[in-house]
């Protein structure tokens, strides 16, 4: 492969007057990551790593014995990094470390939990913020900015290949490990999510529970070629967000977590901070959209460090599209039922 390692890319960015401790941060990141893949890899999934702790985190969801040595395994990497606080999913509240940095990382150790036990892929997603400011302030206030304040974004999937896919704020780029060179290799110097799609993917079994946008949405994308589409759709759900984004963005498609009437989930399940921004920034790097369904993720102003926000992205039509079965009920109203001529939403 002739491909730049993830070490060259990063000083050809330095080049470029990229902050030199953002690009040392996700160094700090990926060899972290190189650590967590390693112990995935020796064998002891199910034993050591799957079962689980009698413990919960900071939103009341059962740790594993994973969980939290990804946790620990990142915050050790960095607290050898230029990073002044650490916050994580399974923390209640922020890690100060050097007061003298000046980047705050938000960090979800292990996502796709549920998919431990059952050797289906799963991944680490962090978000890397400006943490400037008087010393004696607050470690949370770093981690209520928007998302469009991010300095860069990024997720790793621990797959058939460890993925490594990062934004500096100029495009979206993916690395894969190249176990002969034990580093990181670019596969993709600049991703590109296709604008429209035939694939969505979402929790179907909380169909009972979601509001009628939503509904009508996936009933239309099901009627296929014979429905209002008058396309037939695929579906997808691995319930680990870091692949089912990485999917995304190498073939398109459209991803809704909603918001629904169960207990707890009227945000949805996703956290805003850790999950739904970097992912976000990706996404939109890529020439995606991400939304709450009807504005811009990376628009919102987080009011705590573990809230959830309904998430919906991927091809940018689609999206968009979503965003109409919401803003438009009176479209939604006048369905016909031979689906005559909708212009709003045929194809
Ligand atoms: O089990 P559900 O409700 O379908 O939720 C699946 C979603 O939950 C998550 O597992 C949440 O992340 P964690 O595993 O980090 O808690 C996402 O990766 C995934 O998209
Ligand atoms: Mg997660
Ligand atoms: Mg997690």
């Amino acid at each position: 492969m002739n491909n730049p390692t993830l070490e060259a890319f990063l000083a050809s960015h330095e080049r470029q007057a990229h902050d030199g401790d953002v690009l040392a941060t996700v160094a700090a990141l990926a060899s972290a990551a190189l650590a967590i893949n390693k112990a995935i890899r020796s064998g002891s999934l199910g034993s050591a790593f799957g079962g689980t702790n009698a413990t919960v985190n900071a939103d009341g969801d059962t740790q594993r014995h994973l969980d939290l040595y990804a946790d620990q395994i990142f915050l050790d990497a960095m607290r050898r990094a230029p990073v002044r606080c650490v916050a994580s999913e399974e923390r209640i509240a922020p890690v100060a470390l050097d007061p003298e940095s000046r980047i705050a990382v938000a960090i979800d150790p292990l996502d796709g939990s549920s998919n431990i036990d059952v050797n289906v892929s799963i991944g680490t997603i962090f978000s890397l913020l400006p943490a400037t400011g008087a010393p004696g302030i607050d470690p949370a206030a770093f981690f209520l900015q928007p998302g469009s304040s991010q300095l860069a974004a990024g997720f790793f999937v621990y797959g058939p290949q460890l993925v490594l896919v990062l934004t500096l704020g100029h495009g979206t780029h993916a690395f894969v490990l190249s176990p002969e060179l034990g580093t990181f290799v670019q596969t993709h110097e600049s991703v590109a999510v296709a604008e429209r799609t035939q694939e969505f993917a979402i929790n179907a079994s909380n169909y009972r529970h979601w509001e009628e946008a939503v509904r009508l949405y996936v009933d239309d994308c099901l009627k296929g070629e014979e429905g209002p589409r008058g396309k037939n759709f695929n579906m997808r759900w691995i319930a680990s967000l870091v692949a089912d984004v990485y999917r995304i963005l190498m073939r398109g498609g459209v991803f809704l977590y909603p918001g629904d009437s169960r207990a707890g989930y009227a945000s949805g399940r996703l956290r805003l901070v850790y999950e739904a921004n970097p992912i976000a920034m990706l996404v939109e790097q890529a020439g995606g959209r991400a939304t709450n369904a009807l504005c811009s993720i990376l628009d919102i102003v987080p009011t705590g460090l573990h809230q959830r926000v309904p998430f919906v992205f991927g091809s940018a039509r689609e999206v968009e599209r979503v965003a109409r079965y919401h803003t438009e009920p009176s479209a939604i109203a006048e369905r016909s039922p031979l689906f005559g001529n909708r212009g709003l939403f045929r194809a």
